[in-house]
Parts: C-alpha cells; structure tokens; sequence
C-alpha cells in the first residue's frame, strides 16, 4: 500500500481507471484518471449529470467503485477511510442544520459528535470555526433565519472544526445569489493561502476560472481534460476581432492571409485565426496595404468556456 503515495506523494488525490457503474446498469464514471497537485485549488467542472456527485462519493469512500483504484492523502479509499477521513472536510449536498439551534450551538452539536474532538476546547474551536467563515456576530441567530449563504458558511465552519489538509466541496455555491457566491469564494482562496488543497465541484465554468488553479473537465462520465487552469484557457484559439469602415474589404485579405469563419458586421470583422505561428503585425501590415483603414485590432482571449466547448462540442447547463 505504501508504494502507491511513493508514486504520487504530491498528489493530495490520484484516481486510476476508476468507474462506477450502477446497478440499473448506468455508467456513472468511466476510467477517471485524476491529479490534484498539493496546494492546489482545483475545480472539477461538468454539466449535471457528469458524474461529479458519483466521483466525489467515491473518493470519500462512500460508495465502492464497480473498478479502478483511488488514493486520498496518498492512501488507499476506501480501505484507509478510517486514518485519512479525519484529515479531509467534506461538504456534500446541503449541509445538516437544525434550524431550531443556533449557528453556535449547531456546530457544538457537530463538534460533540467527533469522538477525537476534546471537550474541553470544545467552545475555543467553535468559535474560531465561526470567525473564520464570518459568522461571529450571527453565532446566536437560529440557523433558520440564516441566509443559504450562511447556513453553506456554517456548513464550512462544522468541515472546518479540526486542522485539514483537503477539503471537498460539491457544489459549494449552488443556490447562492452573487453575493453569497463572493463569499464562499473569498474563503475559499484563504483557505488555499493557509495551504489547505480545495477539491470543489461546479457546473460553472466561470467560477472556476476566478477561484481554480486548477481544473478537470468532465462530459459523460469521462475525464475531458486536466491541468492548470491557464493552460486549459490556452487550449483554445483567440478570436481575432477587426473594427473597420471598410469590413468586406478586410474581410477579403484576412480571407487570402488564411483567417477563416468570417464573421462581417458593419463596422467589425471577426475570424479564427490560422493554424500554427502567426504574427499579429503581418496581417496587421497587409490591411495596411490594402487601404483598409483600421480603428482596432486585436484578439479577444478566449475563455475557458470557449476551450471547453471546443473540447467537447457541448455547453453548459448554467440553469441547471
Ligand atoms: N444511485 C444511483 N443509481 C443509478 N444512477 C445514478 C445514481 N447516482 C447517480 N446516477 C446517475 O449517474 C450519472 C452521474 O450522476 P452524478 O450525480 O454523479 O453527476 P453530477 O455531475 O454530480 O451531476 P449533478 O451536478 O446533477 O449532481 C447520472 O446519469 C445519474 O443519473
């Protein structure tokens, strides 16, 4: 068992053909293969229905795969669940509350049904769970007249009641409105910078853009792509964007240089630019050339939602 952290010992998750396939047949998840580096904020992106949830489920050792293998900390799941789970916060599907009680007292409920936890500090780690998701002030407000924000905080508080190296989010911010969406996204980044490595699930591309590092697509059941987020971003060609009075005649020499899906509207050319090195100033020159007059030009970066519908020829469920 040892060997296989020796293999990957900066890997806080590594999966091997891992698939899940469920009784009535469906193939959940096929043959994942998944890195997450130490450190890392990493986003694990797919439309519902990817099988994210079942991935997740499977790492924390709550359901057995159908085959392949998982490592969490370096350790086997689910054989090591009972050393490595008290190292990892897990917040799956809505957290439990009782709306009756307090955030405080919430957490204390959670807190005293950890037998490693020791009582007599029971109230220090409470508070400072309650202070490091900004819920200081609203400890005594009963959770019902929580905002989701707040009870989605609090459901991080109770995941952050003891030291972690992992946390795993599914969904963290779904149902949120934006600006419960900031803040799980701000605590999200701190938790990062104290050194703790984030797994979060999220349908929305964007999302993972402003608080990943790094990210893993998913369609289908299978791994799309991984790696760090910019390199994913660069995957996808930048669309070149001309504004100009004369757009048909900028559209006949980018068409000659080679820049194809033409897009003219009456004052802008768009294009994809071709294939393999090309300098922005040689076109920039032949227009020039060719008397087309030009108030900008320039590319427009594309998105990682670009690149990953043109990984997958699909888009996103955002209402989902
Ligand atoms: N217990 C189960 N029995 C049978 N099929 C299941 C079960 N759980 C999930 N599935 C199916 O497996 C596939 C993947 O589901 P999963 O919940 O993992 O996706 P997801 O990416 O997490 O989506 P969502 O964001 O909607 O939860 C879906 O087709 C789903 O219907």
């Amino acid at each position: 068992m040892e060997e296989l952290s020796a293999v990957d010992s900066e890997a806080v998750i590594a999966t091997r053909g891992l698939t899940k396939r469920f009784r009535g047949g469906q193939l959940a998840v096929e043959d994942l293969g998944l890195r997450v580096p130490a450190g890392s904020v990493f986003g694990f992106l797919g439309p519902n229905g990817s099988g994210k949830t079942t991935t997740i489920r499977m790492l924390l050792g709550l359901i057995e795969p159908t085959s392949g293998t998982a490592t969490l900390l370096g350790r086997p799941m689910p054989g090591a669940a009972r050393s490595v789970l008290p190292q990892v916060g897990a917040l799956i599907e809505g957290p439990a509350l009782y709306g009756f009680l307090s955030g405080r007292d919430n957490l204390i409920r959670y807190d005293s049904a950890d037998p490693a936890a020791d009582p007599r500090t029971r109230r220090a780690r409470v508070g400072a769970a309650l202070d490091r998701v900004g819920l200081t002030a609203a400890g005594s407000k009963k959770a019902k007249a929580y905002s989701l924000g707040m009870k989605q905080r609090l459901g991080l508080a109770s995941a952050l009641l003891q030291p972690r190296k992992l946390l795993v989010l599914d969904e963290p911010t779904n149902g949120l409105d934006p600006q419960g969406m900031r803040e799980i996204r701000s605590l999200v980044r701190e938790l990062a910078a104290d050194g703790t490595t984030v797994f979060l699930s999220s349908h929305l591309l964007d999302e993972i853009e402003q608080v990943c590092t790094h990210a893993a697509v998913m369609a289908h059941g299978r791994l799309v792509v991984q790696g760090p987020v910019a390199e994913l971003a660069a995957g996808a060609r930048g669309r070149l964007a001309v504004t100009t009075p004369d757009p048909a005649d900028a559209a006949r020499v980018l068409k000659e240089l080679g820049v194809t899906d033409l897009t003219v509207t009456e004052a802008q050319v768009t294009g994809e630019l071709p294939q393999g090195d090309v300098d922005l100033a040689d076109l920039n020159a032949a227009l020039v050339r060719a008397d087309v007059r030009v108030r900008s030009f320039g590319v427009e970066r594309d998105s990682l939602e670009d690149a990953f519908v043109a990984l997958t020829g699909e888009g996103f469920d955002v209402a989902g």
